[in-house]
């Protein structure tokens, strides 16, 4: 009998070995729904725990399984082509000489002779990442952000139980990155498909991460929802200079006289510059430390529009002058968490501490997914 615990529900991967002079130790658990991005500085090992995942690589210990199937344990290690998954690189290798319909064609037909279920069918797919205009294309008169479409459209109808994303818009434009995201945020929240992210760019981790393995080193450094692994000052995003924590939220109404949408965050509602859909939309918002100022009493007039209260958590000194503070939104600090950057001195007058309501002065509340897919072709 083995001492360990059954596989856990969600995705459970520990790797420890070497590669050349590089040491890779992690263990980290992820939900099987959603995007969890493993998100650290290069040479970190991303690749390399992508690479194991995807069993391309087999570190002296491994262990991984995805919602209670076990593909990697002591001596028993699953093949490359057994295991269900879809990989995108940095950049897409598809076939030259086939057009878009047979790119997307062949990664199907595989899987299906493999025995796969066709549970994403490829009408939905094309629809999905807007690839029906391409369809009688050839590779080579594609746009970079075109290209990488079709590859994660064929990884995707190799009915794969995990996506593996390792850095898909970094060899792209900015306008191409643009241009894509739309398309992966409508992927994660139509399909449900656990993804593995892997990104150096924190703006995408922002826009597309439900959930982050934060690494340094070949190990990780923590894991846990994105909003969670933002607002912790211990560790280096709280630290950044554009420090920022993502929420989620409700469209309540918008006001067209003003243009202005108000939103229910966990612990505040929230109002921001535009349209962003009718009652009931769930929308990312997005709120940097240093646009945050605290003040104790409720202000009588001011041209900012959000001053929700809020609890101090706790506070971590940035430099000499500067504090990075945790707040909890509501007026019992029952809401989520968001980051105010104030000045150390500020902090002293007015004698700020762990458990004291304020009031969070907030400059700029702004969406993160601003639009939604463009037009196909
Ligand atoms: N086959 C190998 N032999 C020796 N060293 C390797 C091998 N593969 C990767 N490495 C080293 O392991 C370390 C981690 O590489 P990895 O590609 O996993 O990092 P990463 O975080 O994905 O980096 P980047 O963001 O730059 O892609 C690096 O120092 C790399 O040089």
């Amino acid at each position: 009998m083995r001492d360990r615990a059954p596989p856990a529900l969600g995705l459970s991967a520990r790797f420890r070995g070497r590669l050349g002079d590089f040491r890779l130790d992690v263990a980290f658990e992820a939900p099987d729904r959603g995007v969890t991005a493993l998100f650290g500085p290069s040479g970190c090992g991303k690749t390399s725990v992508l690479r194991a995942i995807a069993g391309l690589e087999r570190f002296a210990e491994g262990y991984f399984a995805l919602g209670g199937d076990v593909w990697q344990e002591g001596a028993a290690f699953r093949p490359v082509h057994r295991r269900p998954i879809g990989y995108v690189f940095q950049e897409a290798s598809l076939f030259p000489h086939l057009d878009v319909r047979a790119n997307l064609d062949y990664g199907r037909r595989r899987a299906l002779r493999g025995g796969a279920r066709e549970s994403t069918r490829f009408d939905d797919v094309v629809d999905l990442l807007g690839l029906s205009r391409l369809l009688a294309r050839a590779p080579g008169a594609l746009s970079g952000g075109e290209r990488q479409r079709v590859a994660l459209g064929r990884a995707l109808l190799t009915q794969p139980r995990l996506l593996l994303m390792d850095e898909p818009l970094s060899a792209l434009d900015r306008l191409a990155k643009e241009e894509i995201i739309p398309y992966l945020e409508r992927l994660r929240d139509s399909l449900g498909l656990p993804t593995l992210y892997v990104s150096h760019d924190i703006g995408e981790v922002e826009r597309l991460a439900d959930h982050v393995v934060l690494m340094a080193a070949g190990r990780v450094a923590a894991a846990g929802p994105l909003g969670e692994i933002q607002s912790r000052p211990d560790l280096p995003l709280a630290r950044m200079p554009e420090a920022a924590v993502t929420l989620a939220a409700e469209v309540v109404a918008h006001d067209p006289d003003y243009d202005l949408t108000t939103l229910a965050a966990h612990g505040a509602r929230l109002i921001a510059p535009g349209a962003f859909g009718p009652p009931g939309s769930r929308r990312r918002v997005r709120i940097a430390a240093p646009d945050v100022a605290l003040v104790r009493d409720p202000p009588r007039a001011s041209s900012i529009l959000n001053c929700p209260a809020a609890r101090v958590i706790e506070a971590a000194p940035r430099g000499r002058g500067m504090m990075t503070v945790v707040l909890a939104l509501g007026a019992e600090g029952e809401g989520a968490r968001i980051l105010a950057r104030i000045t150390r001195r500020s902090w002293d007058h007015l004698g700020l501490g762990p458990g004291q309501p304020v009031f969070a002065q907030i400059k700029g509340v702004a969406l993160v997914s601003p639009s939604a897919p463009g037009e196909e072709g």
